[in-house]
């Protein structure tokens, strides 16, 4: 190491009650629950710090700031990248310490002429456990802003305080503690004080570090306030007017933090360790050994990587029918069916999973499933895990990292786009599995056609599949072209079930009739087998359950990546848009890598929610899941997913009584459209008679015939919904409680095809479910409504960028 050098390293002692914790480290000090343990040391320019616990890595995300003196007595400032232990950002939880982040070293050389070397350029930092001699230079270390600038400080002031804000808190709160009395403050001086304290109260930093002793964000308040009447009360002069002096700012609250702690520790014993206890039962940390039967296996994981269309699925499944057992794991359930139909139609006998049915083959080793229902008990040879960048899925991803991290198979074929596979690699290195990347190109180019239809759906062309993000807007836009053309429309969105999805696809694959074009939302971008020769955005705005927003890039990629098919009658894909305004946007997002996935979905299993319930008394359902939402701990690769949607179930379930907490939770996977009222209703009764052990009748008559209107369409649509939610349920709970499910599935079956008949003869203005929903559209004289293009402005602001207009026909390379 060159003269002046100094590298960091970290010692980790095991403190005396053996107890080691997540965020030991805070802001200035080492803490576990044991008390403070630590200190800095500095031999021959080396800096290391000693810290609690057995050798291991610790993550600098908890380290905030750190200051420390250097013999010379210049004050240095070593800035770790900051995350503070809790993250109080979304639906984070606290961030464990499973991986150590190379810390960021600034302005230290410039300032101290010392140079600092880290160690090398990986992520870890590097955990020397020979290095000390146990040398120690003092309690040196202290709380500081980083953007508090030295210089700016009073010197002589700075000087007279030295001593205090060096000084180890824990000398500080034992002498607090011995004194009976602390010095008379005046009356300016005490105000300020208070200010300081309020300060301090309400300081979002202190109240994430105080998690770091398993002082609740709950209990925070109550604590600091405690804190601050013993404090004031028993505050010798000195740190009076240091504090004072102060003031109410950052370096107080980061002064008064270890001295918090360590009053924490001493005054609260029992409220530690029921927030240690509760938070240690809402661990979602090392989620891969939550399987250790799959950990045992050295699984061959097989990552087949590209955009769509480049034939990722078709070599996963070569290897799946090969296998003497295999699973295929869908997104949807539609597609579960097509592999389920495709295979058996091979010769490979094949059964059928999903949450509605189960259709068992006789002799066969194969099943197609959706991902939600993957057995993680069973062995197999080949599994397939299909789109797998959708672990990254807000909602369900859950789901796909489950299947990926807990299934007991040889090799392990997952196909996706590369959003995820820097997790996917992450993930193998933690379970010891071995990876392998297939990367594929899209059979042919994508080409994008800058005339577009010049805003006039006249302009639509057979094997057109026109795209739009609204339910109204489909009905809209089939509604205009076959009124102005003479084409002839199929329809396809998410609220339809899968088998009228599929009946509409083969009526529009077809090319025996007169159903030439394709209206659809973006349900089109998955599972379905369609002849679309070119994929034209009626617009490029949606909305989101709340605003209305640009649909995200990737989704666009997706979707325009539809259009052409190895095979078909359009090998070539051609995508553009109905307005000239949307062009560029959807140019950009082709042209956009795909997106590094940072972190991918989780959710817990019941068993630990209710381990978590078990900390807690008099909560509902509904609180349970919040506070867990709250609490839970999370690896930096892992976030929880959303569940608004449960927590909508769980508050209606409420009032329903004698349902355990299984149920409960059961109970809330159950598909259903949360903004439907009937079919909320319809699960309300569903789980009060359950509760009650009464047979769980459908009640619900079956329509005469096919939608006239589309109150009667969104009729049927509602009624499959509920079918297909009874049918779920009684694959979920006891079938002696639900025992019409034959009756359910036949209805089903009925309602489905009445709805294709319904969507065939579909001429009528369509309805909104929700009133107050906002409209995208400005009505047209001649006959059909234009979308008002969101992406407009944002085009403006492009074209005053750009001064040429894109070329005719662009090619996008994936
Ligand atoms: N080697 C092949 N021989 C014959 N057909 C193929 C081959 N590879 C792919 N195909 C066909 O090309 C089409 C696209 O392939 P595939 O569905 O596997 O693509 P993908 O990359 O999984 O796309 P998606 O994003 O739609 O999931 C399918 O119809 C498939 O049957
Ligand atoms: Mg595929």
């Amino acid at each position: 190491m060159a003269r002046g050098q100094a590298t960091i390293l970290f010692r980790i002692y095991r403190s005396k009650n053996n107890v080691s914790r997540v965020g030991a480290l805070s802001s200035n000090q080492c803490f576990h629950s044991a008390g403070r343990c630590d200190k800095w040391v500095l031999e021959k320019n080396q800096f290391g710090l000693t810290f609690d616990g057995r050798k291991r890595e610790f993550s600098a995300s908890l380290i905030d700031t750190v200051r420390f003196h250097l013999p010379s007595g210049n004050t240095r400032f070593i800035e770790f990248k900051a995350r503070p232990f809790c993250s109080s950002v979304g639906n984070e939880g606290l961030v464990n310490n499973g991986t150590a982040t190379k810390p960021k070293v600034e302005d230290v050389e410039q300032e101290s002429g010392v140079n600092f070397v880290q160690g090398g350029e990986e992520e870890k930092v590097e955990v020397l456990d020979d290095y000390f001699d146990g040398s120690v230079i003092s309690d040196s270390t202290m709380v500081e802003s980083v953007h508090k600038n030295s210089n700016a400080v009073d010197s002589n002031q700075s000087a007279r305080f030295l001593h205090l804000s060096t000084r180890d808190p824990v000398e500080v709160f034992g002498e607090l503690r011995s004194t009976e009395k602390g010095a008379k403050i005046n009356r300016s001086d005490f105000e300020v004080l208070r200010e300081v304290f309020r300060f301090f109260s309400n300081s979002g930093w202190a109240a994430n570090q105080a998690l770091a002793v398993y002082i609740g964000k709950s209990f925070f308040p109550t604590a600091a306030g405690k804190f601050r009447s013993y404090f004031i009360k028993k505050c010798p002069d000195d740190v009076a007017q240091y504090l004072v002096w102060l003031g109410p700012s950052d370096d107080a609250v980061k002064f008064l933090f270890p001295i918090f702690v360590e009053f924490c520790i001493e005054e609260f014993p029992d409220e530690i360790k029921r927030f240690r206890a509760m938070i240690e039962s809402a661990d979602l940390t090392k989620p891969h050994t939550w399987f250790p039967f799959a950990r045992v296996m050295k699984r061959k994981i097989i990552y087949h990587c590209g955009p769509t269309n480049s034939g990722k699925t078709y070599n996963a499944l070569q290897r799946f029918m090969e296998a003497k057992k295999g699973i295929y794991c869908s997104p949807l359930r539609l597609l579960a069916m097509e592999v389920f139909d495709k295979v058996n139609a091979l010769g490979v006998y094949c059964s059928l999973l999903t949450g509605q049915e189960k259709k068992l083959v006789p002799f066969s080793n194969h099943i197609a499933c959706t991902v939600e229902m993957v057995s993680t008990d069973e062995m197999y040879d080949v599994a397939v895990i299909d789109e797998i960048q959708m672990m990254s899925d807000a909602c369900r991803g859950y789901a796909w990292t489950r299947a990926l991290l807990g299934l007991m198979a040889d090799e392990i074929h997952l196909c996706g786009d590369p959003s995820v596979l820097d997790v996917v690699r992450k993930i193998c290195s933690e379970t010891g599995d071995e990876l392998h990347e297939q990367h594929y190109e899209r059979f042919k180019p994508l080409v994008v056609e800058a005339k577009t239809l010049l805003g006039d759906l006249r302009n639509v062309r057979s094997g057109d599949c026109v795209v739009a993000f609204s339910r109204r807007e489909i009905f809209e836009v089939k509604m205009a072209i076959e009124k102005h053309t003479n084409h002839r429309c199929c329809v396809i969105y998410g609220a339809l079930p899968p088998e009228t999805r599929r009946q509409q696809a083969n009526l529009f694959n077809d090319q025996d009739n007169e159903f030439d074009v394709l209206v659809a939302s973006d349900a089109v971008g998955m599972g379905l087998n369609l002849n679309i020769r070119r994929v034209v955005f009626y617009s490029l705005s949606k909305y989101n359950g709340d605003k209305i927003i640009p649909v995200p890039g990737s989704q666009v990629k997706q979707i325009a990546g539809r259009a052409g098919r190895r095979g078909s009658i359009y090998p070539d894909g051609l995508t553009t848009t109905l307005n000239l305004d949307d062009l560029d946007y959807l140019i950009e997002c082709l042209k956009q890598p795909f997106e590094v996935v940072k972190k991918v979905g989780l959710f817990p299993f019941f068993e630990q929610v209710e381990l978590f319930a078990g900390q807690l008394s008099n909560y509902t359902f509904c609180q349970l899941l919040e506070k867990f939402g709250e609490n839970c701990r999370l690896d930096g690769s892992y976030f929880l997913c959303r569940h608004d949607h449960i927590k909508k179930v769980a508050n209606m379930l409420e009032k329903v009584q004698g349902l355990s907490l299984e149920d409960r939770f059961n109970f809330c996977f159950a598909p259903v459209n949360i903004r439907d009222p009937k079919a909320m209703y319809h699960l309300l009764r569903f789980a009060s008679s359950y509760s009650k052990n009464a047979p769980v009748s459908i009640a619900m008559g079956m329509p005469k015939g096919s939608a006239k209107n589309d109150a009667e369409l969104l009729d049927l649509e509602t009624k499959h919904q509920v079918l297909s939610m009874y049918l779920w349920l009684s694959h979920q709970f006891k079938e002696e409680v639900f025992p019409y499910a034959k009756k359910a599935e036949a209805m089903a079956t009925d309602i489905a095809e009445l709805l294709g008949q319904s969507l065939t003869n579909a001429n009528w203005k369509p309805e909104s479910r929700q009133a107050g929903k906002p409209k995208l559209h400005q009505q047209r004289e001649d006959g059909y409504d234009r979308p008002r293009s969101l992406i407009k402005s944002y085009e403006n602001r492009k074209r005053q960028e750009k001064t040429s207009l894109p070329e005719r026909t662009e090619k996008i390379p994936a």
